[in-house]
């Protein structure tokens, strides 16, 4: 857990970030977003000490992190940025084990923790383990980054638009795997964006900043069903609001308990309604059949089901 107590630092004149208190839960996905200059970025860079605050207190785990040594609180989390900022002459492998290395693990259990990250971040060991970072592409190297800040295990993990730069392709795949690995790992993580589809797609809660204070901090329905304010409305773009909600509401939450036989490919239960929209203009229909996560029948999904407010 990260607890914020009314946090201000100053940039003189400016106030980047002004009285914010927030609450991050152990687990929980947290993005933060806001306009550029709303102090995103240094909110989180005061959580591992790379900015020190002028005012307030931050507890991580209940600890005030002023009373920890920077490199100590630093080894207990994970940090990946824009440009990743790879070792150039060190392998995969070794900006990989980084931390583990520093923790002075043994190296049998360096080299496995290096095997499951290659797996867990869909990196071929073969071919990358002792790949150096000018081989790989800015999708891979991105990966290596996120291994890297995963190796130690870490509680936390903090990322500052990792994704910003790659293709609209890579940054989608990416998005899903963090998803994943936010599922499978229970990592509390703090996530940098100024795009509201990536934050909607990935966040349990967002946090809105705007003029370094925080203006709104809530589940991305709530968001999307009660802006706080007009800044909150221009992130999420007033005139596709309706397809953001689309992103963010998921089959289950629409679906008929039907016994109705429907033909065609069935649709999972947590599938966006967005995507259930493609499917019915696909395939010119506006039912389709759904299945639980075990693939046994869940009912029907109904377009007129979909479009009610
Ligand atoms: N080291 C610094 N010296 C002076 N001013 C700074 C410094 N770091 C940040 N600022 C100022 O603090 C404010 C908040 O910056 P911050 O980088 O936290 O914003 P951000 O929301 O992450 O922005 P962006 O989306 O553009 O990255 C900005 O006005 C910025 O110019």
């Amino acid at each position: 857990m990260i607890t914020f107590e009314r946090v201000t630092k100053r940039f003189e004149p400016w106030t980047a970030v002004d009285g914010v208190s927030l609450t991050v839960e152990a687990g929980e996905f947290c993005v933060l977003i806001g306009p550029s200059g709303s102090g995103k970025s240094t909110l989180m860079k005061m959580v591992n000490r790379l900015i020190v605050p002028d005012e307030g207190t931050i507890r991580v785990g209940g600890e005030d992190i002023a009373m920890l040594r920077p490199e100590d609180l630093r080894r207990r989390m994970g940090y990946v940025i824009q440009n990743v900022g790879l070792f150039p002459h060190w392998t995969v492998e070794r900006n990989i084990a980084t931390v583990p290395t520093l923790l002075g693990w043994p190296k049998a259990r360096v080299r496995d923790r290096v095997s499951d990250l290659l797996d867990l971040l869909k990196l071929d060991a073969r071919r990358f383990r002792d790949a150096y970072p000018h081989q790989l592409s800015g999708g891979q190297q991105q990966r290596v980054g996120v291994a890297r800040a995963l190796a130690a295990e870490p509680a936390i993990l903090l990322m500052d638009e990792p994704f910003s730069a790659l293709d609209p392709i890579t940054r989608g795949a990416l998005q899903a795997e963090m998803t994943a690995i936010h599922k499978a790992t229970g990592t509390t993580i703090v996530f940098v964006t100024h795009d509201m589809d990536e934050a909607l797609k990935l966040a349990n809660r967002i946090a809105v900043l705007d003029h370094g204070r925080l203006i709104q901090f809530g589940p991305p329905l709530e968001i999307l069903h009660r802006p706080a304010n007009d800044t909150v409305r221009d992130l999420i773009g007033r005139e596709d609001w309706g397809l953001k909600l689309l992103a963010v509401e998921t089959v289950g939450q629409r679906v008929r308990p039907d016994v109705e036989k429907v033909p065609g490919a069935p649709l999972p239960i947590d599938a966006p309604l967005r995507q259930a929209i493609a499917e019915m203009v696909a395939r010119g229909t506006d039912r389709l059949p759904v299945v639980d996560a075990r693939g046994r029948p869940a009912g029907v999904l109904h377009l007129s089901d979909v479009v009610r407010s």
